[in-house]
């Protein structure tokens, strides 16, 4: 193969990558606020970018002042060849030993039976601080947007009570837009939990950390650009020899220009859009908004198999 890749991801504007929607910063002054209410914090990340993902403002303002478990979710479509360098990495530099790997679309999935036990067990080994009277118990779950907190509260609580969905869940971050009022996912003991926004840190260390985020859909696409965000998953898929998109985007070879790729994909679907030009006749362009938009969903679904965007980190 003669292609030659980039080394780096170059993004020209940084002004681009704009995360921070103010309600952002409502939803974690809210959790703050709600924090000396609750026994237990379930903090919910990605699994494709268990050290990128987290939001290092949650570490100072709330994980650290109650028990804490760290949920890795979405794990039908992250690599788990490299569980154990995670952990490792984990336990050592977040000092967080309680990490429970989830798949909230799959009901049976064991690692959302295992998280209520484990937050109860710690709660009980926990001095509960100004709550020792209180005989209810409750957790606040919190993460960044769109990983799959609504859908935890929901599997949790279908797992115990045999209920339907309590907790609005979608596909594009920013379903949960302030902290929500108590859903009870068990009887006996009495256990409530609040669902939260999810909350981006204002300040990002560097740009891949905010594209892998994007990629992840854990902000809306148009706030950093879908092509912007495609073209950091080809960077990624040839820095990490996965040449599966060939197929799919209809290349003849790898690639490193997402502006062909995503034109030929859209030739080949006679995928276009249509405007006039200035004597008034229509012209056609390939629509590659539109193909990197289905890029990226191809992505997300796991068309491309399972994946660590964070591999470089470990
Ligand atoms: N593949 C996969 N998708 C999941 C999983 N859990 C949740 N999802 C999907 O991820 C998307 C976001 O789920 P939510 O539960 O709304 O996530 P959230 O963290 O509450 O989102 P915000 O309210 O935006 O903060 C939805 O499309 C879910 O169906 C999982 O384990 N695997």
């Amino acid at each position: 193969m003669t292609t030659k890749f980039r080394e780096s991801f170059k993004i020209v504007d940084k002004a681009l990558l704009r995360w921070f929607p103010g309600h952002m910063g409502k939803g974690m002054k809210q959790m703050q606020q709600k924090l000396k209410s609750v026994d237990c914090i379930i903090e919910v990340h990605d699994a494709r970018i268990p050290i990128s993902g987290r939001n290092p403002d949650f570490k100072y303002s709330i994980s650290g002042l109650r028990p804490h478990i760290l949920v890795l979710n979405k794990m039908d479509l992250a690599d788990l060849s490299y569980k154990q360098r995670i952990e490792d990495k984990i336990k050592v530099n977040q000092n967080i030993s309680n990490i429970i790997y989830t798949n909230c679309k799959d009901s049976l999935c064991p690692g959302v039976k295992q998280v209520m036990p484990t937050a109860l067990n710690l709660i009980k080994n926990s001095n509960r601080f100004n709550r020792s009277e209180n005989c209810d118990y409750r957790i606040m779950v919190i993460g960044v947007p769109n990983v799959g907190k609504s859908s935890l509260i929901n599997a949790i609580r279908s797992n115990i009570l045999g209920r339907k969905k309590a907790a609005p869940v979608g596909g594009v971050a920013g379903i949960t837009r302030a902290v929500q009022h108590q859903i009870k996912i068990s009887h006996n003991p009495l256990v409530y939990v609040l669902d939260t926004p999810g909350v981006l840190s204002p300040t990002i260390i560097n740009v891949e950390t905010g594209l892998k985020l994007a990629v992840c859909a854990t902000l809306q696409d148009h706030l950093v650009g879908e092509e912007i965000i495609a073209d950091y998953l080809l960077y990624w898929f040839n820095k990490n020899k996965n040449f599966d998109y060939v197929t799919y985007l209809n290349c003849d070879e790898p690639t490193d220009d997402i502006r062909i790729a995503l034109a030929k994909a859209a030739i080949y679907r006679q995928s276009s859009i249509k405007y006039r030009d200035l004597s008034g006749s229509y012209i056609y362009r390939p629509d590659l908004q539109g193909m990197a938009r289905n890029f990226l969903n191809a992505y997300r679904t796991g068309v491309f198999g399972k994946t660590l965007l964070d591999n470089d980190l470990l």
